[in-house]
């Protein structure tokens, strides 16, 4: 696939809960190649537009397609077979399981039986079971992470628990790749590594997504960044022009800078 052609787009996104419209007729484009952020204040629609792209929520207007392709009906786990995944806010790897564990089951997709029957004790699963450890040792040490394979996440610091995430959702080699806040509850120097973690990630195949309230993360790693507000778009444009609209200054950023 030619990767120029490779664009998710949501066009007219309407969607309300009750009589709150959340997302009143929003049109995004997000490009393969690019790094995109997304931010604009608390409760602008940013993680309900993440919801509409992946599924998890059925958009009264509008539609959405990557590849030129609708993806408008289709479940979330149709559109994760799609390549189409995300990361969440707030981390969500399962306690009971090691790292490598955690990072295995963002192969479900990849494989047929799914990441279930790499623990049963099927000559097939034990197949699957070694092909997806060495998928995720391989994901985990692009992060630096291969030490924490056997690890419970608990014994993780926070930013190498959001690692594991990073690495759970590029280990199946996703084509969009959504990330909700991804430096939520990281230090500085966390957000530092992650930050550059992000730029490794990026290439010329992959649509990469990012929902941020760090603003200095944002303007360093993305060429284009939309600000939305009351679920509409305020401008997009690259990180300069957006840190100079005058709109942007007194909806957001203003805001942070007081
Ligand atoms: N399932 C839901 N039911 C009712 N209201 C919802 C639901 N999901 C989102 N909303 C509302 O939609 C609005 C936008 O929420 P959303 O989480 O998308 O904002 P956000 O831009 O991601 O905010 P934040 O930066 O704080 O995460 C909020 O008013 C929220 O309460």
């Amino acid at each position: 696939m030619d990767a120029q052609n490779s664009m998710l787009t949501a066009q007219g996104i309407a969607l309300s809960f009750g009589g709150i419209k959340v997302l009143q007729g929003l049109d995004v484009e997000f490009r393969a190649g690019e790094v995109t952020g997304l931010i604009g204040p608390n409760g602008a629609g940013k993680t309900s537009l993440f919801n509409c792209l992946t599924g998890a929520y059925r958009p009264q207007g509008g539609s959405i397609s990557f590849d030129g392709r609708p993806l408008d009906g289709l479940s979330p786990a149709a559109r994760a077979s799609r390549g189409v995944v995300r990361s969440f806010q707030t981390v969500a790897l399962c306690p009971e399981l090691t790292v490598v564990e955690n990072v295995m089951m963002g192969l479900a997709r990849n494989y047929h039986s799914g990441w279930l029957s790499a623990f049963l004790p099927l000559a097939r699963g034990r197949r699957e079971d070694r092909e997806m450890r060495e998928a995720a040792i391989s994901a985990l040490a692009s992060l630096g992470l291969a030490d924490a394979a056997d690890l419970l996440p608990s014994q993780l610091p926070p930013g190498m628990q959001r690692l594991v995430e990073i690495a759970r959702a590029i280990v199946g080699k996703p084509s969009v790749l959504l990330l909700d806040e991804p430096a939520a509850g990281l230090n500085n120097a966390e957000t530092r590594d992650l930050t550059q973690t992000l730029r490794n990630i990026a290439s010329p195949d992959l649509v990469m997504v990012i929902v941020e309230h760090d603003m200095d993360l944002v303007m360093s790693i993305c060429d284009r960044i939309y600000v939305i507000n009351f679920g509409e778009v305020v401008t997009c444009g690259p990180p300069q022009a957006v840190r100079t609209n005058e709109d942007v200054i007194a909806i957001y950023l203003g805001s942070e800078d007081d």
